[in-house]
């Protein structure tokens, strides 16, 4: 990649020979062993007559790991030369095929989500992630769409500059230090969701400043994370004890509950924050909804007070605990991986920083309106690029409840079809270089040749009815938090560590942490 002289971050060009050439349909390689020409997956009732199931897919005999499973099926994948294959016993199935991913995502009544959810119903009860009732589903689902709507989310980009800010803070504190940065972005992301969410503001930021400060282990000035009167939560922790368990929960079905690692620390952590939870709709309540108050809780206690019977007291806190964790662990993922990967990518970094500054000028960053930081296009590429190669939720499963065809084969019902993002976002056969992480990828002018099937191969959101409602809450928030830092603070990186590493605790992790060093570039406007 480089840089031409004299300009922006637009003219980011992909130098010409190492440019793969355009995708055409994916030629059979020697010795592949993939079906010719496989049909996409299909219920059984809409399979072709002249395509009749065979009862094999190829087999993937390796020990799964769950913590590194994503990893494992892109491997395999490419070792089989398939899309999709039996993996830890005959119940079991993994896809990576675009088209199936897409299938299996969008027939919500042939694949479901119910039964393996119950699992973690201690948690999230029948919130929009888990909840098996359709019907409870969808009609919270449309209550919930006009929080999430585009021109809805575009009022929160003031409450992300604010948080972005103070991150920046965090990160100017540790100027030319190094710092491992997930936890600061996971406080990050958690405040964001607390003022956006709840009405509510966690200080989880101000924590971690005054951590890097050296004040907050003697509890000097520190803010009060997770505080509502005069308790004290500290909700990262809670969340580290919660999310491995539950991961086990669900990747492990057959395992007895009590011979999960860590269950005890599950369902304390779930106590703890039904607490928070509690307190922060208590207070609601007790202070009165504002006019402008657009904040999720808020949402759901005014059609509760409408007459809404769906909303009861149990559901909106299922949804709260929904939302405290899918709104929050996902893009602070995807925001720290991104700000490391700049770290490592020096030409990248730069001419995000020309865009970054000649877009946002000296104007303060609360000003500035969510389509200012909108017309960053390379930093959407970070964004984009991050969520290609590091999806937080590398895969989702589903069940299927009836016998189905995929890719020729037959499926009984009852099977796991685990769907592979990861491994569909990293397909040979639609991305070229599929394992280099290259944000000029996605610019207009290099998209043709270096995205041809962005369209088609890249849903870290998935589609269909149980597609993340935040979507645009997630990108917005990303773009507004990306260039707020960057306006003050480069990236650098950390000395010893190399290309990114990780591993899976419900969502994507940093193994052995995010470390980098960060240099002050101004201080703030
Ligand atoms: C980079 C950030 C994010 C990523 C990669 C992401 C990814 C996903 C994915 C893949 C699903 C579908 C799971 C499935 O099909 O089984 C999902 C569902 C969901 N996400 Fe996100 N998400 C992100 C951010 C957010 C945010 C910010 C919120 C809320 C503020 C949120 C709330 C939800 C909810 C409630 C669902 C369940 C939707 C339903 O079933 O109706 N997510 N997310």
């Amino acid at each position: 990649m480089q840089l031409r002289q004299g300009l922006g971050a637009a003219e980011l060009v992909v130098p010409q020979q190492r440019r793969r050439p355009p995708l055409r349909a994916p030629a059979p390689r020697p010795g592949a062993r993939r079906a010719p020409p496989p049909p996409a997956a299909s219920a059984a009732a809409s399979a072709a007559p002249d395509a009749p199931p065979t009862p094999t897919l190829p087999v993937f005999s390796g020990k799964v790991d769950w913590t590194v499973m994503y990893k494992q099926v892109l491997q395999a994948s490419r070792d089989l030369k398939v899309d999709a294959f039996w993996f830890q016993g005959p119940r079991n199935v993994a896809l990576r095929h675009p088209d199936d991913v897409a299938l299996v995502c969008r027939d919500s009544d042939c694949f479901t989500k119910g039964d393996g959810m119950q699992r973690i119903h201690a948690w999230l009860g029948d919130g929009l992630v888990a909840t098996a009732d359709a019907a409870l589903h969808d009609g919270m689902r449309e209550l919930l769409i006009p929080a999430f709507v585009a021109a809805a989310v575009k009022g929160f980009a003031p409450d992300f500059a604010k948080v972005g800010e103070e991150v920046a803070d965090v990160l100017e504190l540790m100027d030319g230090r190094e710092y491992d940065i997930e936890r600061l972005c996971r406080r990050a992301t958690l405040d964001v969701i607390g003022r956006a969410g709840f009405g509510h503001d966690f200080q989880g930021v101000k924590f971690a400043a005054a951590e890097a400060r050296g004040e907050a282990a003697a509890g000097r000035g520190s803010p009060s994370e997770g505080a509502i009167g005069d308790g004290f939560v500290d909700v990262i922790s809670v969340f580290d004890a919660l999310l491995l368990p539950a991961f086990m929960l669900l990747a492990r079905p057959l395992e007895p509950e009590a011979n999960i690692p860590g269950i005890e620390g599950y369902h304390r952590s779930i106590r703890l924050l039904d607490d928070v939870i509690e307190r922060m709709v208590e207070v609601r309540r007790s202070r009165g909804i504002s006019p402008g108050d657009n904040s999720l809780l808020s949402h759901m206690l005014r059609a509760q007070q409408a007459g809404n019977g769906m909303v009861t007291d149990k559901q909106m806190r299922d949804q709260l605990q929904t939302f405290f964790f899918a709104g929050s662990d996902t893009t602070a993922t995807t925001l720290c991986f991104a700000l490391y990967q700049l770290s490592r990518h020096p030409e990248v970094l730069e001419a995000c920083l020309e865009e970054v500054d000649s877009i946002m000028g000296d104007a303060p960053s609360d000003s500035l309106s969510s389509e200012d930081y909108g017309r960053m296009k390379l930093l959407a590429g970070v964004a984009n690029e991050t969520l290609r190669m590091f999806p937080a939720a590398p895969s989702v499963s589903r069940r299927c409840a009836q016998d189905v065809t995929i890719r020729g084969h037959a499926i009984p019902a009852g099977t796991r079809v685990v769907v592979s993002l990861y491994g569909m976002q990293r397909h040979e056969d639609y991305w070229p270089r599929p394992d280099e992480w290259l944000p000029e990828r996605w610019l207009p002018a290099n998209a043709p040749t270096m995205a041809p099937h962005a369209d088609k191969a890249f849903m870290p959101f998935t589609v269909g009815p149980r597609a993340c409602i935040g979507k645009y809450f997630a990108l917005i928030e990303l773009q507004v938090l990306l260039a707020v830092i960057l306006r003050r603070i480069a990236p650098g990186p950390a000395a010893g560590r190399g290309e990114l590493d990780t591993w899976q605790n419900l969502t994507l992790c940093a193994a052995g942490g995010a470390p980098i060093v960060p240099r002050r570039r101004r201080r703030r406007a």
